[in-house]
């Protein structure tokens, strides 16, 4: 899709950019793409989360891109009857993200533009696609399409993304302490990262 001009600059692709391949170790594609974790609000199966579905997609230029599909409920309304715009928002920050893992991790969301094209149904399901079309460094610029009840169905939304690859320090120094520890972390480790 042609960039639209309202775009903002740090998210067009740059000249030198390069297109990052599917790490090794990352699933093929038309496989599944299971949560990332338990608790995460995009993926997992938690009472609110917005449960995204993903699998790796095929991307013709031997990139990396993922399909999604999510469902809308009665629970995610903005005005009534339709998806809170937010949330498409925020599905696109999750299938983003998820692109950008099978290049490289971890990475977080440093920049996210949505353009929302047409009302969503509560009761249909949106079906996303993600692709990383560039790497500079540690910034990665990915772009995103959600298409209503097929995957060839009409555009509702697209998304163009800048994310910016992290140390695990990140985390250590920013994530509440109990999470950490509950992921095996330990307390002298995040300590270290803090002091
Ligand atoms: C398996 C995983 C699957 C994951 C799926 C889930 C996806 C969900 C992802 C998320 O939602 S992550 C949560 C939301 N994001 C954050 O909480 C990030 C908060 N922001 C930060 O921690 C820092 O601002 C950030 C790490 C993004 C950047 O800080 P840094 O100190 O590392 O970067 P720095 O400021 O040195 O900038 C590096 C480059 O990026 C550029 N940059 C940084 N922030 C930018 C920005 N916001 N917009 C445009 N450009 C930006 C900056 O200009 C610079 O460009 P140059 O190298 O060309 O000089």
């Amino acid at each position: 899709m042609a960039a639209s001009p309202t775009t903002s600059p740090s998210l067009e692709l740059p000249a030198d950019a390069t297109l990052p391949e599917r790490h090794p170790e990352a699933p093929a594609p038309g496989e599944p793409i299971p949560p990332h974790s338990a608790v995460c609000f995009g993926c997992a199966d938690v009472p609110h989360g917005l449960r995204l579905e993903f699998r790796v997609a095929e991307d013709p230029a031997g990139g990396a891109a993922v399909a999604a599909r999510m469902v809308l409920r009665p629970d995610q309304q903005g005005a009534p009857g339709l998806l809170h715009g937010g949330l498409l928002t925020a599905a696109f920050d999750e299938v983003l993200g998820s692109v950008v893992a099978l290049v490289t991790r971890p990475c977080v969301t440093a920049r996210l533009e949505t353009d929302f094209r047409r009302p969503m149904p509560i009761g249909s399901t949106l079906w996303l696609h993600a692709r990383v079309d560039g790497r500079v460094g540690r910034k990665l610029y990915v772009t995103g399409t959600a298409r209503l009840d097929a995957e060839d169905g009409p555009v509702v939304g697209t998304a163009k993304a800048l994310f910016l690859k992290v140390g695990m320090e990140h985390f250590l120094r920013n994530s509440r302490p109990e999470d950490l520890e509950a992921l095996g972390v330990s307390a002298e480790q995040i300590r270290a990262a803090r002091s």
